[in-house]
């Protein structure tokens, strides 16, 4: 399955909503925008971005005078894709880069890492995974399996270790042998959230000071969440100071809308999107793209 039938599959909810009030009655007035704007609320968009989406759709169309649907849903998917915010840098194409990955368990942290050394081994990147989930001895194992799939060595400790010095040890092994991508994976799980945020924190100051090559943190994030997406990514971009996001499993249930609100309201662009669990499942980010998906084109 191709990105677009994978996120067209993920998006179908939100997609299917959208047609619906585009076909009602097939007239543009009060009642449509009112229409509109709930849906995209109800997409997990957020109040704030659909209010503002659908002024600015309503003064366009009266502008332009467009009336049929089809003009309607491009204009839509060009307005949605304006409120994600665009990378200065893609961390995984500007070499060298070190990237720490940061996420609750379970968004799918150690699965992107091995999509995203399988990346860099075919196209000639040499890269190194530094494994900082000490907490977990399955979560070591688990990402030693997708080195070994990717080709890549993983550095790691024993469990119980401190996840910082993990970090040092990965970059400093990476200086040695003239790497020139860092892929950290880190836990999702401590005790408490602010056992975590502490424990992250530190890892990333210890990181930032250690590497010569300009260091991300990006926060992976299941879009299957829901609102419970946004205060979770809250929580860690005002620990963090993210540079990023991620998003996994839009080839899931997800409403997808999600994305747009972490993105437009924290200001993160999203680097890549996860569309399935295999090493082939992870996609440059296009925001028209995405959004076309979101809003379906005559025909989808
Ligand atoms: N459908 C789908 N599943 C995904 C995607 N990304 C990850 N997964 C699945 O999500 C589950 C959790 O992924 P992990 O990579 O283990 O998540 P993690 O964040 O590393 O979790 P911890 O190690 O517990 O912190 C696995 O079953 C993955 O196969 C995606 O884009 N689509």
């Amino acid at each position: 399955m191709g990105l677009m039938d994978s996120l067209k599959k993920g998006l179908k909810r939100s997609r299917e909503a959208i047609n619906e009030i585009f076909y009602m009655g097939g007239e543009v007035d009060e009642d449509f925008w009112e229409d509109l704007e709930d849906t995209l609320v109800m997409g997990d968009m957020g109040a704030e971005v659909a209010l503002s989406v659908t002024d600015d759709l309503r003064e366009q169309a009266a502008r332009e005078n467009l009336v049929r649907a089809d003009q309607l849903k491009d204009a839509l998917a060009r307005r949605l894709a304006a409120e994600f915010p665009a990378a200065a840098r893609d961390p995984f194409e500007d070499l060298p880069s070190c990237v720490v990955f940061v996420g609750i368990n379970g968004a799918g942290k150690t699965t992107t890492v091995g999509k995203l050394a399988g990346r860099a081994r075919d196209a000639g990147t040499s890269c190194l995974i530094g494994g900082a989930d000490t907490f977990r001895a399955a979560a070591i194992e688990q990402l030693e399996v997708w080195g070994r799939r990717a080709g890549v060595d993983v550095i790691t400790r024993e469990r119980g270790a401190d996840p910082a010095s993990v970090c040092y040890d990965v970059v400093e092994e990476a200086e040695r042998r003239g790497s020139e991508l860092v892929l950290v994976d880190t836990a999702g799980r401590l005790h408490t959230s602010a056992d975590l945020m502490r424990e992250l924190a530190k890892l990333v100051g210890v990181t930032r000071k250690r590497s010569a090559a300009p260091v991300s943190v990006v926060l992976v994030i299941d879009a299957t969440t829901g609102q419970n997406g946004l205060a979770q990514a809250r929580e860690f971009n005002d620990a963090l100071d993210l540079d990023g996001l991620i998003v996994t499993k839009l080839d899931g249930t997800a409403r997808g809308g999600i994305a747009l609100a972490i993105s437009s309201q924290l200001g993160l662009p999203i680097y890549r999107i996860g569309v399935g669990e295999s090493l082939d499942d992870l996609q440059i980010f296009d925001a028209l793209d995405f959004c076309r998906a979101l809003v379906g084109e005559e025909g989808m």
